[in-house]
């Protein structure tokens, strides 16, 4: 389902050496000894998820999409980029499926909250707050916006019925909301943090609303937790990649750069982002972790990568088999000259820019990459893929020396702003 080649990966030391090291933190993340141990709750996730949650997350959401044009996702970070990373790469950008996700609660911009209020006005429309803490401002002040429409619009009653919170099973503010309203509500497990949680309610339940087969999702990760527990650097493949970018961060490289080929993997690559950057960025240590899409960005950020500093390497997220094709057309006037091309796909196009650009990066440019393949972006390979990045992501962090599983720095802007804001306590 995921192969791994590192043969371009340029790496100066023979992964094979550190195979106690790895033995060890894998010991340390299977039987939880290692620092931030009680936020281990994914890594046996696939098999031991309430079913019945899973289940009333499907009823919900087969009701709900009877009744409704539009989910507003309201959440932020880990709370919503897992959600829509999956609804993005497997419906596409413009799904024709019959309900719309539109994500809210994730900015300040009264632009943007005015914007989505003013489509969705004349619109039914559902709402999944979403937020672990139950206390994130951003989602807060876009779930009180949208409660209220909702009301107005459908009544205390019908607000009731349309409203779904996901949230910490006992503990903050939106745990209380949501009991004192009475709406259905699922749960964050305690032990896996927001960047883990894509394969918790709070990633499935917007999932189901879109369509999409989340028990197929549970079960590539499912598969994928049975292929990557295993001890052995030289044949667990999240595990050489995890350590292959500390290799490469130790050899002077800073930056990663996460590449897909697919404008709708964008946000597979957003997701990745807090995965890594918020499990490893402290202490001063890790690598930055950066994205592109080729070969749209190959025309922007192309010529760096060629010929600029050698800060980066590259980790191709490449997907084998597109959900559709089309085939160029042939023109009897040929005046563009694409002639040469007619009757190939464009997916045949994409993939031959994908070999010429690592080519033509790795050998004449000097920038390592390391290939990522996934054999096809549907429900199972998602749910596979997730389970790949976090296990080499908890490998990779704890090989760096930090505790993967906090984000202590994230709240030094918090308390700056609650200040200016006059948040009572700052
Ligand atoms: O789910 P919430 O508690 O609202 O948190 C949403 C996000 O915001 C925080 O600031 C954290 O840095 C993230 O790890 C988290 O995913």
């Amino acid at each position: 389902m995921i192969t791994l080649d590192l043969s371009k990966a340029k790496l100066a030391e023979d992964l094979g050496s550190y195979k106690e090291k790895v033995a060890e933190i894998h010991d340390m993340i299977r039987n939880k000894t290692g620092a931030g141990n009680d936020f281990l709750g994914w890594v046996e996730l696939p098999e031991n998820y309430d079913k019945e949650e899973v289940q009333l997350m499907k009823e919900t959401a087969a009701k709900l999409r009877e009744k409704v044009d539009v989910l507003l996702v309201c959440g932020i970070g880990g709370s919503y980029l897992g959600a829509r990373a999956a609804i993005e790469a497997i419906n596409g950008l413009y799904s024709d499926d019959k309900v719309e996700i539109i994500y809210v609660g994730n900015t300040f911009s009264s632009n943007y909250i005015h914007q989505v209020a003013k489509y969705i006005e004349d619109k039914d429309f559902a709402i999944n707050v979403i937020s672990k803490s139950g206390t994130t401002t951003e989602t807060s002040i876009s779930f009180r916006i949208f409660k209220e429409m909702c009301e107005k619009k459908y009544g205390k009653e019908g607000a009731r019925e349309r409203i779904v919170a996901t949230t910490d099973r006992e503990k903050g503010a939106l745990k209380k909301l949501a009991t004192d309203e009475g709406y259905v509500t699922f749960v964050v497990p305690d032990d896996i943090g927001g960047r883990y949680s894509v394969l918790t309610a709070v990633g499935l339940f917007p999932i189901a609303m879109a369509g999409i087969d989340i028990d197929e999702m549970l079960k590539g990760a499912k598969d994928a937790m049975v292929k990557y527990n295993d001890a052995n650097i030289e044949t667990n493949d999240a595990y050489r990649y995890g350590v292959a970018r500390q290799l490469l961060n130790k050899a002077g490289y800073s930056a990663e750069m996460f590449v897909t080929y697919e404008l709708q993997l964008n946000n597979v690559a957003e997701w990745w982002k807090q995965l890594y950057g918020e499990s490893e960025g402290k202490e001063n240590k890790g690598i930055l972790p950066h994205s592109a899409v080729f070969s749209t960005d190959l025309h922007s950020l192309g010529q760096f990568i060629q010929e600029g500093s050698k800060v980066l390497y590259e980790t191709i997220f490449e997907v084998k088999n597109p959900q559709n094709d089309m085939i160029i057309p042939s023109d009897p006037d040929d005046l563009d000259g694409l002639n040469y091309l007619a009757g190939k796909s464009v997916d045949y196009v994409n993939k031959r820019a994908c070999e010429g650009t690592i080519d033509a990066h790795v050998n004449t440019g000097n920038v390592p990459n390391i290939i990522i393949s996934l054999d096809k972006m549907d429900a199972y390979g998602f749910g596979y893929m997730v389970y790949f990045f976090e296990m080499s992501c908890a490998m990779s962090v704890y090989f760096l020396g930090v505790n993967p599983f906090n984000q202590p720095g994230v709240e030094v802007y918090k308390k700056n702003m609650f200040k200016l804001l006059g948040k009572p306590g700052y």
